[in-house]
């Protein structure tokens, strides 16, 4: 990539467009970047898997229509192991194999070396492999392989993302505080916040393009700094929320709330001085263009909300250009560092979200239960429809009938359960079986 080997495509050349498969760091700053610097009409057109919602996945899929054949499939996963990215990647096979079209031909992987995605992509001989290294983060990886390569391929000038990220982290490496802008910002939000996230961090930019900002910073900001133990293993419950969207959009949604509401916040507004592409502006009256209305909004939004006592930062950029972008992306990333060793807790681990995975496991295998234990009595003759305390009862997880019910409402949903007697309305009144009998299928 570094040596520019890696161009966007030609026109009429092999592919026409880019489906990205990965979820959180893998996902949101490709999303991000691609909203604010992907040309009017790239040469590959993104769009992102980033989930593991099957309707979600074929709206993807059903858009892109006969173009599957010439769509280059990028799946990116640090530990190459995410279950959501694993089942986009299924998804997406079994939609190449239903064309008639050789997946490993149009596969690109982005993981660490030897993981579970890797080994697949070597194995089944896929395009090409790029690794992720340890030591990048998913939330910090916009500016490795995770961002590049997509940005590349969109025509975004990936070298001019380096080179602002390269000249905000020179700016960052000063020891005079008033003088380096992490370390400022990172002092801002511990003033806003009390040190302890008293208050949620409100991102605005007065910008479509950075739309997608706000939730690239929230999985930032909130996965690093959301904490329950210090580093000497204290609790102490930091972090800070993050929300937002856009100005002034966003002047006709909340900010009636920001202005006389709960104080529990602090904006950050970003502003973008240059309104559009030079020789294009013209005046919708006289003396005003319709950047001077935003600017407007902005600055008006700021003052009614100074004059309410509502704090406020404001970050200001020349233009929406890959280098700026590139020094916004180090900019919080290295703010969301200090501001770590500040309140003294750890940025770079996840455990809570461990927590979440392991209990979605442990759902999964209780429906594996459930099932075995509707089969078998679905094989009777006649068939025995079971109440959710007898379902709960053979299951051996009485204490788990609410799940128990969760699992088979989910399931008559999708035609996979029949409910025989009762509804779903009234848990205790229904009966279920399976409409079939799968005598040789071992659920269990
Ligand atoms: O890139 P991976 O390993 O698929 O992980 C995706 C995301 O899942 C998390 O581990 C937990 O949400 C994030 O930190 C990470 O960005």
């Amino acid at each position: 990539m570094m040596s520019s080997a890696i161009k966007p495509p030609a026109p009429a050349e092999r592919f026409t467009q880019i489906l990205s498969v990965g979820i959180g760091g893998s996902a949101l700053g490709p999303q991000f970047v691609a909203e604010a610097l992907a040309p009017d009409n790239p040469p590959l057109k993104i769009r992102f898997i980033d989930n593991t919602d099957p309707a979600g996945i074929d709206h993807q899929i059903a858009q892109l229509g006969p173009e599957l054949a010439t769509t280059l499939v990028i799946v990116i996963s640090k530990s190459g192991g995410t279950p959501e990215t694993r089942n986009g990647l299924l998804e997406v096979q079994k939609a190449f194999r239903e064309a008639g079209l050789e997946f490993a031909k149009q596969g690109v992987a982005i993981t660490q070396e030897n993981s579970l995605l890797d080994n697949t992509a070597r194995i089944e001989g896929w395009l090409a492999r790029f690794p992720m290294f340890d030591w990048v983060g998913g939330r910090t990886s916009e500016m490795s392989a995770v961002g590049l390569l997509p940005a590349a391929l969109q025509g975004i000038d990936i070298k001019e993302m380096l080179a602002g990220a390269a000249l905000m982290d020179e700016a960052n490496r000063t020891t005079v505080v008033k003088n380096n802008p992490a370390a400022l910002l990172a002092l801002c939000w511990y003033w806003a916040t009390d040190g302890i996230g008293s208050k949620d961090m409100v991102v605005l930019p007065y910008k479509d393009s950075l739309l997608l900002f706000s939730r690239y910073l929230q999985q930032l900001v909130m996965e690093s700094l959301g904490k329950e133990f210090d580093l000497d293993g204290n609790r102490v419950n930091q972090g800070i929320s993050v929300y937002g969207n856009k100005g002034s959009t966003d002047q006709h949604a909340y900010i009636q709330q920001l202005r006389e509401g709960v104080n529990n916040f602090f904006v950050t507004f970003i502003e973008v001085l240059r309104d559009r592409p030079p020789g294009h502006d013209w005046e919708l009256e006289p003396g005003v263009t319709c950047g001077d209305y935003l600017f407007g909004m902005l600055h008006g939004t700021r003052s009614a909300l100074y004059a309410n006592d509502r704090e406020s930062i404001s970050v200001t950029v020349q233009e929406v250009t890959p280098r700026s972008v590139g020094a916004l992306v180090a900019l919080y990333e290295r703010a969301v560092g200090i501001y770590a060793s500040l309140v003294n807790i750890n940025a770079y681990h996840q455990p809570g979200v461990e927590a979440g995975k392991k209990a979605a496991g442990e759902v999964l295998a209780l429906q594996k239960r459930v099932l075995a234990v509707l089969n078998e009595a679905s094989c009777k003759e006649p068939v025995e429809p079971l109440t959710l305390e007898e379902v709960a009862d053979r299951c051996h997880a009485s204490e788990d009938i609410e799940m128990i019910f969760k699992i088979i409402a989910h399931m008559a949903a999708n035609d996979r359960a029949i409910i025989a007697e009762g509804s779903c309305g009234s848990p205790r009144s229904i009966k279920v079986f399976l409409g079939e009998c799968n005598v040789d299928e071992l659920y269990a």
